[in-house]
């Protein structure tokens, strides 16, 4: 437990695993004194109610943000903008609205029109997830030890953005700022482009499954099983992300297109050299995050439901 709340009132918009997992953290640390939650689907709220998820879940977003100090946006990408402008009216003045979506340039310019003066915006991005969706995939330790990035928009409070660090650290994170078009190039390097890659790889497996009769998925080795994980990731959330981070995907997926075609031809003209200095290279990557202190690998990170 902090010593007082940072937030009297929070509301918290899409119950799914980031917004269960905010809450669950929240109430560990006593960071706020009443959390609101809000869905869309009637089921998902009652999911929320029937497992504790929220101080209340209300049936509208209007109702759930009414007085809340904190609004958390935690919908897909793509439906940030109308879920910002249905509660524009609603929002307290001085209240801080944040999200927490993949990309950040265009929620920015999605959601900061609908918000009225007075009313601080600081979007947000915890680095922090799992493959599972949904209001029971949640668990209260999933940002510990995680970057989440904060993008202030120009003109931002700075005692707005503090506070919500505060609210981040009380959770677990490591905050940093950035600015959106960097944070959407670094974010297209280091977890877009790779989940597409993902995506691709499984579903190239899922093609020959049918002209080897299974035994691709029956013998998977460990490398394609992890990417069996990340493929099994929520295709609204990924459809979305690509939608919105289009141009630095694109620019990332030529690069790695390029590099491709550099180690394929050297395993046709059988360059070993080639590809063994390619090899150490990467490798010394990997080391390089061990030794940062940044590796999340413990054998059950994002697959177990740790404590609530
Ligand atoms: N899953 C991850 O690994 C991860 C990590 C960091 C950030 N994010 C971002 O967090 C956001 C939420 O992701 P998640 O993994 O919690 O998703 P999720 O699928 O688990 O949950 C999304 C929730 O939003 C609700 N929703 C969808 N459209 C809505 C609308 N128009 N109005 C109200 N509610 C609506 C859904 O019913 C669901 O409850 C996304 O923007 C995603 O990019 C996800
Ligand atoms: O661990 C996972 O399952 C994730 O994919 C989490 C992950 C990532 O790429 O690291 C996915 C999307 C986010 O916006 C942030 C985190």
């Amino acid at each position: 437990m902090t010593d007082a709340p940072i937030y009297d009132k929070v509301a918290l918009i899409g119950l799914g695993l980031i917004a269960s997992s905010m809450f669950w953290a929240t109430r560990r640390a006593g960071l706020a004194g009443h959390v609101t939650g809000y869905a869309r689907s009637a089921e998902t709220r009652e999911t929320a109610r029937r497992i504790g998820l929220c101080h209340e879940v209300t049936e509208s977003a209007a109702e759930a943000v009414k007085d809340a100090d904190l609004v958390v946006l935690a919908v897909p990408v793509g439906a940030m903008g109308a879920v910002a402008e249905e509660i524009g009216p609603h929002l307290k003045p001085g209240a801080t609205v944040t999200d927490v979506g993949s990309v950040k340039r265009r929620v920015i310019d999605d959601v900061a029109p609908h918000l009225p003066e007075g009313v601080h915006f600081v979007p947000g991005h915890p680095l922090a997830g799992t493959e599972h969706s949904g209001p029971e995939s949640g668990f209260s330790t999933l940002f510990e030890n995680r970057w989440c990035l904060l993008v202030p928009v120009e003109g931002t409070d700075p005692e707005a953005t503090a506070r919500l660090r505060r609210y981040w650290e009380g959770m677990g994170a490591q905050v940093e700022e950035m600015e959106p078009d960097h944070h959407d190039l670094v974010l297209a390097v280091t977890s877009h482009t790779p989940h597409l890659i993902a995506y691709t790889m499984v579903g190239v497996a899922d093609d020959l499954r049918r002209v080897t009769d299974s035994e691709v998925i029956k013998y998977s080795a460990a490398g394609f099983r992890d990417f069996t994980r990340i493929a099994a990731s929520d295709p609204t959330m990924w459809r979305d992300v690509f939608l919105t981070n289009k141009d630095a995907t694109l620019e990332i997926l030529g690069r790695f297109t390029e590099e491709l075609f550099a180690l394929q031809r050297a395993i046709r003209t059988g360059d070993g050299d080639e590809l063994h200095a390619y090899f150490t290279r990467t490798r010394a990557i990997r080391r390089g995050i061990i030794e940062a202190g940044q590796d999340t690998d413990k054998p059950d990170f994002g697959r177990a439901r740790i404590e609530k």
